[in-house]
């Protein structure tokens, strides 16, 4: 099994406050890892350290070293617009542009340079057609993203991070904002798309991790408590920390 992504003694500070103690947790290829732990534990702290959104974040310091694909991603000549191409994110609250359905998924490509109209067509058809929202919008390209509804605004924006054909997808609690049925869809979505990408998925809900996570890393209070396969960890726990999260005694 291939490491797509690998962290090694990662820690973070917000000014004086440290969040992240030496967390060690690799990212693997075509599998999908759930981070999971009590509020504040530095979950999105770390997610955001994948694909260093926490650099626009002022007074933060961050020693260690994360690798994509062997070379590490912290280094003076990485092209940051170019690692979040590779690494991109979904976030908790769909947050469409407020353009038209197409533009929404032809902007990243556009950004990246690509102007010929025709592949431009064929990248939103595609991109729509692997996030499942082709047939309910195929009719409607030209209408604002911001009508539909969340669950769609949330796989728009899927689509719109795999428009620029990433390796890796961040997704920070994707379905927070949604209903159940809208939240099964982008968990089936999540275990079509892990054949092709990498993905990382910050949630709350612990059905949701073990339902879709092949890997999960428990996190509490800055510290990385324990890294499985899911099937181990929610099974047998080999912390008691671990245990008690999971089996709802605190968090
Ligand atoms: N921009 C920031 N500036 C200062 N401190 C921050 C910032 N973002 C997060 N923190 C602090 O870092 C710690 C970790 O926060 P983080 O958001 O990573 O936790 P989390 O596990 O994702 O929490 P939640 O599940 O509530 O989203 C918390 O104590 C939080 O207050």
């Amino acid at each position: 099994m291939n490491i797509k992504m690998d962290s090694k003694n990662v820690n973070l500070w917000y000014s004086e406050k440290q969040a992240l103690n030496n967390i060690n947790l690799p990212v693997y290829e075509n599998k999908i890892t759930a981070l999971i732990g009590p509020s504040g534990c530095g979950k999105s702290t770390f997610l955001r350290c994948l694909n260093r959104m926490n650099d626009l974040i002022t007074n933060v310091k961050i020693t260690g070293q994360i690798t994509l694909d062997g070379k590490n991603i912290y280094e003076k000549d990485v092209d940051v617009v170019e690692l979040r191409k590779r690494v991109g994110m979904v976030f908790q609250k769909p947050n469409p542009f407020p353009m038209t359905i197409y533009e929404n998924i032809a902007y990243g490509p556009k950004i990246h340079g690509i102007s010929d109209k025709k592949t431009l067509d064929e990248i939103v058809e595609w991109a729509l057609k692997k996030s499942a929202l082709w047939d309910d919008v195929k009719d409607d390209l030209k209408k604002s993203a911001l009508k539909l509804s969340g669950g769609q605004q949330q796989r728009l924006c899927i689509a719109r991070t795999i428009a620029v054909k990433p390796d890796v997808i961040l997704m920070d609690e994707p379905c927070s904002a949604l209903d159940p049925i809208s939240t099964l869809k982008i968990e089936d979505l999540m275990v079509e798309l892990k054949k092709e990408y990498s993905i990382v998925i910050v949630t709350h809900n612990l059905q949701q991790a073990s339902r879709v996570s092949d890997y999960t890393g428990f996190f509490m209070l800055g510290d990385l408590i324990e890294f499985n396969s899911t099937d181990k960890l929610f099974v047998e726990p080999k912390e008691k920390k671990t245990e008690d999260y999971i089996s709802g005694r605190f968090g």
